[in-house]
């Protein structure tokens, strides 16, 4: 097809909405709020899975499966956190013409379906620690503007949750499980994450305190949180009775962590990385990291060309690279040009008569769009520097970007001034209920004022970061505005 017809910086919700389409990650569904995702998703999806996967193995988490369906019952144990969420469960109340007596829940995260069972299946501190993660779909019935990958009504997720016999051990794997994501974020998808501890108002609030990797969206000027590891502390085990007898025979109730990253993952990827020609894909999580073209001529040697582009992506995969050729002969070579710069494909590889003749081929980087002719005797060397060199060159320009935005306020005033210019604030942060609330106050009128609309919330998220050094020197914290609607963000830049 055409090319895209909004403009990132000019529409980046229309962008988004046509990119994702026109990239074949989503294909829409007639149910608001859900998306299709489609094999040039899953292929991403499953790249990054498998290094999690093998990443908590290592730690000795267990996969496992859980039901779907919630009794009520349950949904309701966890009363502080679950009231403040219960609009978005979704509910099953019938079955085929009938009525279920007793209406049943869909999982939208499975605390409540799991825990019940560690409460059977620990007793004594040798069940200990119990540390079980799953790969499932959860369901939130989302009311704010649905988008995909960001805010569906269905993800894909992986929980964790484990059960130590100390807060020690609990602690230890909340941070480890957080650099986990960091990895996925910053060595996959090449996105800078800051690392950071949610403010109490933020945290989620069954827990004792949450840590979470944070990025960032230039074109809204927000924050996006990118996945959280959670420290649950003991008040889970005490509404569960999950409790086990130590060493010295006393009766004590386990710390548990719970920690999650969905396929939020991949529309962040897209949001920051993406342009006006399509997608641009990370080399890391590119299911075909090169593509090879044909550029046949009229009267050229159609076969020598096809062959050597056969030569090429053999070579290219049995050195560990993912290399497709294009053969389809109803299509021009511009057309394939177009087509996969639309889908991201990292590196495109061009073989015409001139390449043929002098046994090289011409390579073009996705990225930046600059060509290269590489001789076929240091192929692999050269593909293998470009797509690091892709994948670094991401990663710097996508931090550039965000350090750029991010501005120090040490008074109201200039709160006010950066805030207005879709900035990142980093800012002292006290953390103390009053300040925390004055400044959620003032912060609903400014956006109300500003925005002349009932800001519906804004979220201030405060952060104590974490980062090595900076904790060292003074307690800045990061505080990352993230408004409720990219509209909203829009109103407030002007
Ligand atoms: O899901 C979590 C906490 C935790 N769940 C498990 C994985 C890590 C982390 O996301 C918070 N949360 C978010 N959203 C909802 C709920 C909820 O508990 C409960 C019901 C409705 C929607
Ligand atoms: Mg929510």
């Amino acid at each position: 097809g055409l090319g895209l017809s909004a403009k990132k910086d000019d529409n980046f919700g229309e962008w988004y909405s046509e990119v994702v389409v026109s990239g074949e990650l989503i294909e829409y569904y007639d149910i608001s709020g859900c998306y299709i995702l489609r094999p040039w998703t899953m292929s991403i999806w499953e790249i990054m899975q498998a290094f999690f996967d093998a990443e908590i193995k290592k730690m000795k988490i267990k996969n496992c499966y859980f039901p779907l369906f919630v009794s009520p019952g349950v949904l309701q144990k966890e009363k502080d956190h679950i009231e403040g969420f219960a609009p978005e469960v979704a509910w099953v109340t019938k079955s085929g013409q009938s009525d279920l007596d007793v209406p049943i829940a869909i999982r939208p995260t499975s605390e409540t379906v799991m825990y019940p069972y560690y409460s059977k299946w620990i007793r004594g501190h040798r069940d200990l620690p119990l540390k079980l993660n799953q790969w499932c779909n959860v369901v939130r019935w989302e009311f704010s503007n649905p988008t995909p990958f960001i805010r569906s009504r269905e993800f894909l997720w992986q929980e964790g949750h484990t059960a130590f016999a100390t807060k020690e051990e609990a602690d230890k794997e909340v941070l480890e499980i957080l650099e986990l994501y960091r990895c996925i974020y910053e060595e996959y998808l090449a996105i800078p994450v800051i690392k950071g501890k949610k403010s109490e108002h933020e945290k989620f609030a069954g827990g004792l305190y949450t840590t979470s990797v944070e990025a960032f969206i230039p074109n809204t000027g927000r924050g996006i949180q990118g996945a959280t590891s959670h420290c649950l502390g003991q008040n889970f085990a005490k509404m569960f009775e999950i409790n086990f007898e130590n060493e010295k025979g006393e009766r004590t109730m386990v710390w548990q962590n719970s920690w999650a990253y969905s396929t939020r993952t991949v529309g962040v990827m897209v949001m920051v990385h993406g342009d006006n020609k399509g997608l641009v894909l990370p080399p890391k999580v590119a299911a075909i990291q090169v593509i090879v073209i044909p550029v046949p001529y009229k009267d050229a040697d159609t076969k020598g060309i096809f062959d050597a582009c056969d030569a090429t992506v053999k070579t290219l995969t049995e050195s560990g690279f993912r290399a497709e050729a294009d053969f389809r002969d109803n299509y021009s070579p511009g057309w394939k040009y177009s087509h996969w710069e639309m889908k991201g494909v990292p590196l495109r590889i061009e073989i015409g008569p001139k390449d043929l003749s002098n046994n090289q081929v011409r390579a073009v980087r996705r990225d930046n769009s600059t060509k290269i002719d590489i001789p076929m005797a240091s192929l692999v060397e050269q593909v293998k520097d470009m797509l690091a060199n892709i994948h670094q060159s991401l990663f710097d320009v996508a931090k550039q970007k965000r350090d750029t935005c991010i501005q120090v306020a040490k008074t109201w005033d200039e709160f006010m001034e950066a805030l207005s210019h879709k900035k990142m604030i980093l800012a002292p942060w006290c953390d103390e209920e009053v300040c925390c609330l004055f400044l959620q106050c003032c912060m609903y009128f400014i956006l109300k004022y500003k925005m002349k609309l009932n800001a519906s919330k804004c979220t201030f998220l405060g952060y104590i970061v974490n980062y090595h050094g900076i904790e060292a020197n003074s307690k800045q914290i990061m505080a990352i505005m993230e408004l409720s609607s990219p509209q909203s963000a829009k109103e407030v830049q002007k």
